[in-house]
């Protein structure tokens, strides 16, 4: 069973019609996560990066207010949604096929204008950008992670990692390096993106994703073409950006393996919030998803 939830704060710092089963509980993390935060920190924070915190940093990393996406009168993909990750955090959306993952992910990370409702990320609110304010916010402040990597065949795999920054006109000043090194592919820097395997082109496109230190991180199934082994490791990277470096991750996936790396897990059902599970294990993923269809089932 979970706990209906429509305005969604993550760990309930304004808690809505719903607090998770497992938080109450009290349960500690899975088995497997990265590293549990110290005394007093919240999941996730990492202390040198709130100590260098300035005003803007100060600011959730995203926060939807009332963000509701129709693509033709009457056809209503999202209904209107509060939400709210703070830095330093990983959520996973899930749901059944159709339910609106990708339309909330997409009008998140600004690459779709919702109908309605405000999307801030960092503080910035969307809807006052125009396309190349928002081309740039997407490239410098956001970082993305798909199903298919997107890398660039004829760019080297550290040419691949520096993109955005050569885009924005900085200098990799050896970021691309560093963030390579982070993945674990040092040593291929200079390889193309074709001799690598499915799971390292995925690792290059994390290091990619995050080259910009992005005030967030938008990952779309990013497990769904990996094997079970391989997945792993691209979770764990996603979970040490988190717990390690402060990142902030918004992850689409239909994986409730996947799912339970996060520190909180929304459903969506028909374009609506219908819970929510903070930290749970993939079988307490299951058990929701099946409780979700077997409700829907009942409504009928
Ligand atoms: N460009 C579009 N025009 C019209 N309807 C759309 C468009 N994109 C999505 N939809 C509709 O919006 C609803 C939500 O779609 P969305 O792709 O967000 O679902 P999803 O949960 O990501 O699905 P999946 O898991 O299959 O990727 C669906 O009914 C879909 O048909």
């Amino acid at each position: 069973m979970i706990d209906q939830g429509e305005g969604v704060e993550m760990f309930g710092e304004r808690r809505g019609a719903g607090t998770a089963t497992a938080e109450r509980a009290g349960r500690g993390p899975k088995p497997g996560r990265g590293p549990e935060p110290g005394p007093g920190k919240r999941p996730g924070q990492v202390q040198g990066r709130v100590d260098a915190a300035d005003a803007a940093d100060a600011a959730d990393a995203l926060v939807l207010e009332g963000v509701g996406r129709e693509y033709r009168r009457g056809s209503v993909a999202l209904h209107p949604l509060d939400l709210t990750v703070p830095r330093g955090r990983f959520l996973a959306v899930m749901g059944p096929s159709g339910c609106g993952k990708s339309t909330l992910l997409q009008c998140a990370a600004g690459l779709d204008r919702p109908t309605r409702g405000t999307v801030r990320i960092g503080g910035t609110d969307l809807a006052t950008l125009k396309e190349p304010a928002l081309t740039r916010l997407r490239r410098e402040r956001v970082g993305f992670v798909f199903q298919a990597h997107n890398l660039v065949p004829s760019l080297s795999v550290a040419e691949n990692v520096a993109l955005p920054l050569l885009l924005g006109g900085t200098p990799p000043d050896g970021r691309a390096s560093r963030g390579l090194a982070a993945v674990g592919l040092a040593g291929r820097a200079e390889d193309a993106p074709a001799e690598l395997s499915g799971g390292q082109r995925q690792r290059v496109a994390i290091a990619r994703a995050l080259v910009t230190r992005p005030e967030i991180v938008f990952a779309d199934e990013p497990t769904g073409a990996l094997d079970y082994v391989t997945a792993r490791e691209v979770l764990a990277l996603l979970r040490e950006a988190v717990d390690g470096q402060g990142h902030t991750v918004v992850m689409v996936t239909h994986d409730p393996e996947a799912a339970a790396w996060a520190d909180e897990v929304l459903f969506l059902m028909h374009g609506r919030t219908v819970g929510r599970l903070a930290r749970p294990g993939p079988d307490e993923v299951r058990a929701a998803l099946v409780d979700m269809s077997a409700r829907d089932g009942e409504r009928g």
